[in-house]
């Protein structure tokens, strides 16, 4: 029996370090660890009242003691080991090699140096690899833990998707994303994970640089503006089951795969989130690479098991649950 998010965190984790730094850690390195912890601290405790009064009313949480004065402290060691990771990025970098994103952000700041008004400089460099470690690590994680939790609530759900797996992939090669467009069950339940979980359910809040009017309301400038994400989620105008787990709402009356216009977990526009693409294939290789391998068994009855979030704030939090991974039997099924 295992606590899945323990694992699914560490690669998550990994995949941004990929991307970000061009390296992975092992699943028992303490920076590793670290990292995780100090993000997991951030997002739960932003999630929790603490949290959203200082969301409320920062000019005076901001001096007030509580569990929010924590997320400063987690933000501070985050924002240290960020400029100490992109340091020995820079001693070793190689500009006819570059190995990720920090790389290419440093060859890019040396040739914009003469330019006064240049973005590409140390501070944005921190930042952004900051916020990319912030957005990608947690958002990932949980999603996929609490997809392994649906699905063991549903073992109707998990049997039909690990058919489509035999019938489009088997089991002796690695899922690739294209197969995803022959996997229409498969694809609407990875829909319906996330728009059911509605990870970020009042999205990212934003705050207008200008006085503007929308939709006939007069919104000043300098205002907090909170884009309910839910509130289109579960909208029954756009989905027949708003309330249920039910891959249905993204499937047509032949059951190929209905694509629906309120489907923004990740927002929409402009603004919509940055690792969109990634957590599509994050999402789709990580999920089906565990359902092609094993089984999910719950050690308590599916009756007991809770899919009602822990925590419900900024995020959407899954309460603990463990699950055992049956080991499936190797079996060539596509030639
Ligand atoms: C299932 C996982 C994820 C969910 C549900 C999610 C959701 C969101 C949402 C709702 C926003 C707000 C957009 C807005 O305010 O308009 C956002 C922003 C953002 N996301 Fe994600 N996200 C996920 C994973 C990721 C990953 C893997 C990355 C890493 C590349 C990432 C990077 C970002 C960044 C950098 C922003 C800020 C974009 C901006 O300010 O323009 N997210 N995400």
């Amino acid at each position: 029996m295992v606590e899945p998010r323990h694992y699914l965190s560490k690669a998550a984790c990994n995949v941004i370090f990929a991307i970000m730094f061009g390296n992975r850690h092992d699943y028992e390195d303490v920076e590793l660890l670290n990292i995780i912890s100090l993000i997991y601290t951030t997002f739960t405790i932003a999630s929790s009242e603490w949290g959203q009064l200082y969301e409320m009313f920062p000019w005076a949480m901001k001096y007030i003691p509580g569990r929010h004065q924590k997320i400063f402290i987690s933000l501070k060691n985050l924002l240290q080991f960020v400029e100490k990771t992109v340091e020995i990025n820079k001693k070793n970098l190689d500009e006819s090699n570059p190995r990720s994103y920090v790389d290419a952000f440093l060859i890019k700041m040396a040739k914009e140096n003469a330019n006064p008004k240049t973005e590409f400089h140390m501070t944005n460099l921190v930042t952004s690899t900051l916020q990319i470690f912030f957005a990608g690590v947690e958002t990932t994680s949980t999603t996929l833990t609490y997809s392994l939790l649906l699905l063991m609530k549903y073992p109707k759900i998990l049997e039909k998707v690990q058919k489509e797996i035999d019938q489009v992939i088997g089991r002796d090669r690695c899922p690739k994303i294209q197969d995803r467009s022959q996997m229409p069950f498969t694809d609407a339940v990875i829909h319906e994970i996330l728009r059911f979980i509605d990870l970020l359910p009042m999205g990212i809040p934003r705050k207008t640089t200008a006085d503007i009017t929308y939709r006939g309301y007069s919104i000043p400038k300098n205002t907090n503006v909170y884009p309910m994400l839910s509130s289109v989620l579960k909208d029954p105008s756009h989905f027949p089951y708003p309330n249920e787990f039910n891959p249905q709402n993204f499937l047509d009356e032949n059951d190929g795969f209905k694509k629906n216009d309120a489907f923004m977990p990740l927002a929409a526009g402009k603004r919509i989130c940055l690792g969109e693409g990634l957590v599509r294939v994050e999402m789709f290789i990580m999920l089906i690479t565990i359902l092609q391998n094993f089984n999910l068994t719950s050690p308590v009855p599916l009756k007991d098991l809770d899919i009602s979030p822990e925590i419900s704030g900024l995020g959407n939090f899954p309460k603990l649950f463990n699950l055992a991974f049956i080991p499936l039997p190797v079996k060539h099924v596509k030639g």
